[in-house]
């Protein structure tokens, strides 16, 4: 059977880096069906809209969608609702994918390269869930408005809103502890509770779901905790579950732990496990049209797209252990500063793991 895949490259180095895990992707011999469409602020400057119809339309008729990256300095005057990053959230949101999970792998290879020593961080292997179509980024309302009266009156003031409804905060808990059942059943829920209504409410519904996993051991977490935590002592964790603001935050911290931002790769579901696929940084405008970006968490973000869409793990794995292999022949991009190693561009590393594919 033939599965359509929509491929949205997207903005900077989304471009660069969705190239070579279509090539990977391609590599594998199966009956793929790729289709692309213009996104962010390459859909703005062809169709005056981050998310025009056609490619809103390719999202919702594929098994998958393979995302790159959207923004740009060079939007960020525009109306919020015209800016690149309101595709990427549009599309969670009209494809309900509420459920984003970044597994943050420390690669052996890699050991020496995390910015933690490597005792902290060998064998590391932590899945991040984050509730994703909720929370501060989605609450209304939100802008700014006139103070009508208090210490600040007569002063504009920009606001927004947390909110988690209880079926938000449920499924996202279910999504976690069977995660963790599967792993070292031990989830680790992190919020702001002792300040945050939204974040007990977040905590009371967690307690409430774990009555059904008591195979799994649930911890609570506050979150400036967790930050601390990620870089002491990241091992201790198995599962961690939380929402999207914290989420966002937290998964970039554990990026670096894995070496480099360019290793982390995601996978963003919905209720029928129809889901997005994306490296978990940006557009890197800083590094963009240069042919330095690590394309590996595009290329591991295409593995988990056959893992969890297509139910191909045996082909997710080829990938998984093609990464391996160019990272054991001490192949690097420049994001990752290793003595003895080599290092190539983006495309080259595209090749090598090519090459590596058994
Ligand atoms: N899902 C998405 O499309 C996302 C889009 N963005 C957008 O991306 C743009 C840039 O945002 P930043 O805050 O700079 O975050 P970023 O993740 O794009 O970049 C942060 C830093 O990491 C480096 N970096 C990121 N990915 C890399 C890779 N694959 N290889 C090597 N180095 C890499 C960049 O060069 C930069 O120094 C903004 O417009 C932002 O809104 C940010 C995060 C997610
Ligand atoms: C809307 C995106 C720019 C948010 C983000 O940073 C992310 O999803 O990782
Ligand atoms: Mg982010």
């Amino acid at each position: 059977m033939s599965h359509k895949i929509a491929v949205l490259p997207g903005d900077g180095i989304g471009t660069e880096i969705t190239e070579q895990a279509v090539r990977v992707l391609t590599a594998l011999g199966l009956d793929l069906e790729l289709h692309s469409e213009p996104v962010g602020g390459a859909a703005f400057d062809a169709h005056e809209h981050p998310l025009p119809p056609a490619t809103l339309d390719l999202a919702k008729n594929s098994a998958a969608i393979l995302f790159g990256a959207v923004g740009d300095w060079k939007y960020d005057t525009l109306p919020r609702e015209l800016r690149p990053e309101q595709a990427i959230l549009g599309l969670r949101k009209a494809l309900g994918l509420f459920a984003n999970l970044r597994p943050a792998i420390l690669y052996p290879q890699l050991a020496n390269a995390s910015s933690l020593k490597p005792e902290v961080v060998s064998g590391l292997d932590i899945l991040i869930v984050r509730e994703l179509t909720g929370d501060i980024y989605f609450g209304q309302p939100r802008g700014v408005r006139q103070v009508e009266d208090g210490p600040y009156k007569g002063e504009r003031q920009g606001f927004d809103t947390m909110h988690y409804a209880e079926s938000e905060v449920r499924r996202i808990a279910h999504v976690a502890f069977q995660a963790a059942r599967k792993r070292d059943k031990k989830l680790c829920s992190v919020d702001k509770a002792n300040v945050l209504e939204t974040s007990q409410f977040w905590r009371d519904i967690m307690i409430a779901v774990a009555s059904d996993y008591p195979d799994v051991q649930l911890s609570h977490m506050y979150v400036d905790n967790a930050a601390m935590q990620l870089v002491r002592a990241p091992k201790e964790f198995d599962v961690i579950v939380t929402g999207n603001l914290f989420g966002d935050i937290l998964s970039d911290e554990a990026a670096m732990l894995t070496g480099s931002i360019g290793m982390l790769p995601s996978a963003s579901l919905n209720s029928s496990n129809q889901g997005l696929y994306e490296p978990s940084h940006g557009s890197a405008p800083d590094i963009a049209g240069k042919n330095i970006a690590n394309p590996l968490a595009t290329i591991l973000s295409a593995a988990m797209l056959l893992r969890y869409s297509l139910n191909e793990a045996g082909q997710a794995e080829r990938i998984e252990a093609a990464v391996q292999a160019v990272l054991e022949q001490g192949l690097r991009t420049a994001d990752i500063h290793e003595a003895g190693t080599t290092k190539v561009s983006t495309s080259q590393m595209g090749d090598a793991v090519l090459k590596a594919l058994n």
